[in-house]
């Protein structure tokens, strides 16, 4: 099915960086509009991310009641509001605050003629975005000690996390904090109920802990994709839950104590069990017991412990043989602490970090025991795992699950939760009237993990961050201390607890996490635009990355390939920046940044979810984008254009004059039939662009003419975000104008697609009598990576793709990195060269710069 031919036109990424414009900073500003801001609105692509400024501010110029006026608290909208706006929830433990907030970005997009025109002709409507509930924003997670609470209040304050939200009540309250209520749930609610009215100057209205825990976790199942993963033996795997096989399960939320609970749909569940032996009894005997300070460092201490030490194990009792008949091993724990009785020891003859292991395995395995019996006593064979007491520490969940195996009879599987702390603040959050996420499908969010944000799934130190500055200060601040922010080294296995059994870990210390200081929680975009691409054959199945970063080897060779391209790419942002002092800061705070990720990923392949190479090259932009480096290739793409364009004329020329296209036998056949057939022409192409330069000027458009001149609509499908050198959709525009003054064919379908209406000028040869041709159009894909996962694509895409009957994906990162294996209801050419030795081998049994041409006919 795929052929490997030598082509010259697509791809080209050698080039040289060139200094480009500096954008200017955002401003944050009450009224009217700073020229910074317009300048910002002229170049944001559309649904341009945000840029951060510094703290919320509330912009009630302009202020207007929506709706009915009688209404007795009617929302008003603060339409030149343009920074984060929160709703927030909390769950205050006895021992952690755990904080979600929402916070709002003014919708940047704009509405040109490019899209109006796309939404008449596909049937878009219009505002498919609702107007209130909120969304479109971001979800945060945040935690903090109960014990240092008074950061907490800080933290709100800073961020005004407190001051009620999108909407203002009318008329008595308006902006102040009088009225705002907030909810919240777990003891603290009611405990710290005064403290918050004198500090906030908020009400807490408290939520019951058994319904947050339930609706926040129904909503993690059911909207993100990777929520749920099972971890045995070191190896953390995720688990694909079907949103329509859910229920009944149970859920074990382990937070000081324990509660067990029976859940059998949205708001339907009984608590069914439970125990008192929970994380608060880790900690506090541990704290007695040890002397150790923090729940992390008994945590820590754990990974350094023996417990054989201390429990007495099954085979202490036979001589060192295993009960075989019962199915336990000489290894087994009999007895947790047992063999202190028998030895004429005191507490300091036991080493603390033996006890803290001793204790967490006793303490661990029993909850995984009483778990798996209720599982058993409703006949439940799911039973996820969540709370604070995990914090994503392999041996304490390879402990519940070897407990879960053990007594199921490998008939049940212990599975956790990425955000097992945060259940009940998301309950809580739910629990708001309207929150806007009773509906959000799980296309409509993407997790990213900015860095720089030591309260973002972090650990809990250091004032928040405000904005870029404090952001980069914070990076300097680490790599100095050469704590934590560390370049990518070279990595050993995969950690693994080598539980094999109930038995003692064969490796510990680097090599078991504890995670503390970083809860894998990335911060969740909603983004209610996003759809799956309709020409999936079977989107359930559907896999972007081709490359499977679970194999050790390609993590390690990718992670690699990044690690080496980052100098480069580094001088490249910078001088799209101008080159300045602030542009090499933000460079190196990049680098830093980039790096951190690739060493935390090196370190711990699952720490962001289930990873392919499309999610680390998305990752990259995504880094480059925090660090305000919103288009690195700028200049390089401007100049590549240009000078591609120069040659246009000669190369259509040349095309026209050829017999016949260069062409591959099923393709061939499709497009142009064999002997006297004839076979139709395709109805709608879509052409998933990449690279500028030569390889949308003298590739894609070539092709797209070819296709009009067959009568085949064209839909040319470009980047919302820029990266690397792709060609984003609102470039495309340009782009072919200039190409259609030399293109009759082009021209008329771009003037049809409604592409030309401003750049119609300068046309040299257009003559007036022309038949109407088919359109040629544009539209954006909504990624900002060089590959595309076709599970999130943007509205106007998935609008398009309804009446095409041809897809090509072009480009390594669309045709290769990702969607190479992808099924298609319709016909399919996938084109690429490969720029990469290892993959042009590996995958297709070729060389470096060879080109792909896979065509896959519909079925
Ligand atoms: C980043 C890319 C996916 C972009 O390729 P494109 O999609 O533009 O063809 C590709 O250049 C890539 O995989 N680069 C790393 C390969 C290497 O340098 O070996
Ligand atoms: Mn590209």
């Amino acid at each position: 099915m795929s052929d490997l031919l030598k082509n010259p036109v697509l791809g080209n990424d050698d080039i040289k960086s060139e200094i480009d414009g500096k954008l200017q900073q955002e401003e944050i500003k009450f009224e009217g509009t700073s020229k910074a801001e317009e300048r910002e609105k002229e170049m944001a692509p559309p649904n341009s991310i945000h840029r951060s400024g510094s703290r919320p501010q509330l912009d009630v110029s302009g202020a207007a009641i929506q709706g009915n006026f009688e209404e007795k608290d009617p929302t008003i909208l603060l339409p030149n509001q343009s920074d984060d706006i929160s709703h927030l929830a909390l769950d205050i433990g006895g021992s952690l605050i755990k904080l979600v907030y929402f916070s709002r970005h003014e919708d940047k997009s704009v509405e040109d003629k490019r899209k109006r025109s796309l939404k008449q002709r596909f049937g878009i409507p219009n505002g498919n975005r609702r107007s209130y509930p909120i969304l479109g924003g971001r979800l945060h997670f945040v935690k903090f000690e109960t014990a240092k609470i008074n950061e907490c209040l800080d933290f709100i304050r800073s961020k005004q996390l407190h001051c009620g939200g999108m909407v203002a009540r009318w008329p008595s309250d308006g902006m102040t904090n009088e009225n705002v209520v907030v909810k919240a749930t777990g003891g603290g609610a009611f405990k710290y109920t005064d403290l918050f009215k004198e500090r906030l100057g908020v009400s807490l209205d408290k939520e019951d802990e058994m319904d947050c825990l339930v609706s926040g976790a129904n909503f993690l199942l059911k909207a993100i994709r990777h929520e749920a993963f099972t971890h045995m033996e070191g190896q953390k795997e995720f688990v694909q839950i079907d949103q329509n096989d859910l229920f009944p399960y149970l859920l074990v939320n382990i937070g000081s104590g324990v509660s067990m609970i029976k859940v059998d749909g949205d708001g339907e569940f009984q608590r069914v069990s439970g125990t008192n032996v929970g994380g608060g009894t880790y900690w506090g005997l541990g704290k007695l017991l040890t002397k150790c300070k923090s729940f992390d460092d008994l945590l820590e201490l754990s990974q350094r412990g023996d417990n054989s030490t201390i429990d007495m194990l099954v085979g202490d009792i036979y001589g060192g043989m295993d009960y075989s008949k019962i199915g336990l091993s000489a290894s087994t724990i009999a007895s947790s602490f047992g063999k202190a009785i028998s030895e004429n020891k005191e507490l300091e003859d036991y080493r603390p970090e033996d006890i803290s292991l001793s204790l967490l395995r006793m303490i661990s395995y029993n909850i995984g025991q009483i778990a798996y019996l209720n599982a058993l006593r409703f006949g439940l064979k799911r039973i996820f795992f969540g709370g604070f007491f995990i914090r994503g520490h392999a041996y304490t969940m390879d402990t519940i699950s070897f407990a879960v195996d053990f007594w199921s009879k490998g008939g049940a599987k212990a599975m956790f939760l990425r955000h097992e702390g945060f259940l009940g603040a998301l309950g809580a959050f739910m629990s708001y009237e309207k929150h806007g996420l009773d509906d959000v499908m799980v296309h409509q969010l993407v997790e990213r993990f900015p860095m720089g944000a030591p309260y973002v799934g972090g650990k809990i130190h250091g004032p928040p961050l405000g904005d870029l500055n404090e952001k980069i200060s914070w990076m300097e601040k680490f790599v100095q201390k050469g704590t934590e922010i560390i370049a990518p080294v070279p990595m050993s296995p995969p950690g693994t607890t080598g539980l094999g059994g109930f038995e003692v870990p064969l490796s510990r210390g680097d090599t078991l996490r504890s995670d503390a200081s970083s809860l894998n929680v990335g911060v969740l975009h909603l983004v209610p635009t996003l759809d799956v691409f309709p020409l999936l054959a079977d989107s359930k199945m559907y896999e972007p990355n081709t490359i499977d970063l679970s194999d050790h080897g390609e993590l390690e060779y990718w992670l690699t390939v990044l690690s080496e391209h980052l100098p480069d790419l580094v001088d490249k942002a910078v001088a799209s920046e101008g080159g300045t002092d602030d542009a090499k800061r933000r460079g190196d705070a990049f680098a830093r940044a980039f790096s951190a990720h690739l060493a935390r990923l090196m370190e711990e392949p699952a720490a962001y979810g289930k990873l392919g190479l499309a999610n680390l090259l998305e990752l990259r932009e995504e880094c480059l984008r925090e660090f305000q480096f919103t288009d690195a290739y700028r200049s390089i793409k401007q100049r590549e254009n240009e000078a591609s364009l120069a040659v246009l004329p000669d190369l259509l020329m040349e095309l026209d004059g050829m017999s016949e296209v260069d062409d591959f036998d099923v393709f061939k056949e499709r497009m142009l039939g064999s002997g006297n057939t004839k076979p139709p022409p395709h109805k709608r192409a879509l052409l998933f662009v990449d690279n500028s330069g030569a390889d949308i000027v003298l590739g894609m458009l070539p092709l797209a003419r070819e296709l009009l001149r067959r009568g085949t609509e064209v839909v040319l499908v470009g980047n919302s975000l820029p990266a690397l050198n792709d060609v984003t959709a609102m470039e495309l525009p340009d782009i072919v104008a200039e190409a259609a003054k030399n293109c009759d064919i082009l021209r008329r379908a771009a003037e049809a697609g409604g592409l030309l209406v401003d750049a119609m000028i300068n046309i040299q040869d257009s003559s007036k009598d022309e038949l109407p041709s088919v359109p040629l159009m544009v539209v954006e894909n909504g990624c900002g990576s060089p590959c595309i996962d076709l599970r999130q694509v943007s509205s106007e895409l998935a609008a398009a793709a309804k009446g095409a009957d041809l897809i090509i994906l072009e480009g390594m990162g669309r045709a290769i990195h990702t969607n190479f294996n992808a099924r298609f209801k319709c016909d399919a050419l996938k084109l690429a060269m490969v720029k990469n030795q290892r993959l042009a081998e590996k995958l297709l049994k070729g060389n470096i710069y060879d080109c792909v041409c896979r065509f896959e006919p519909a079925n």
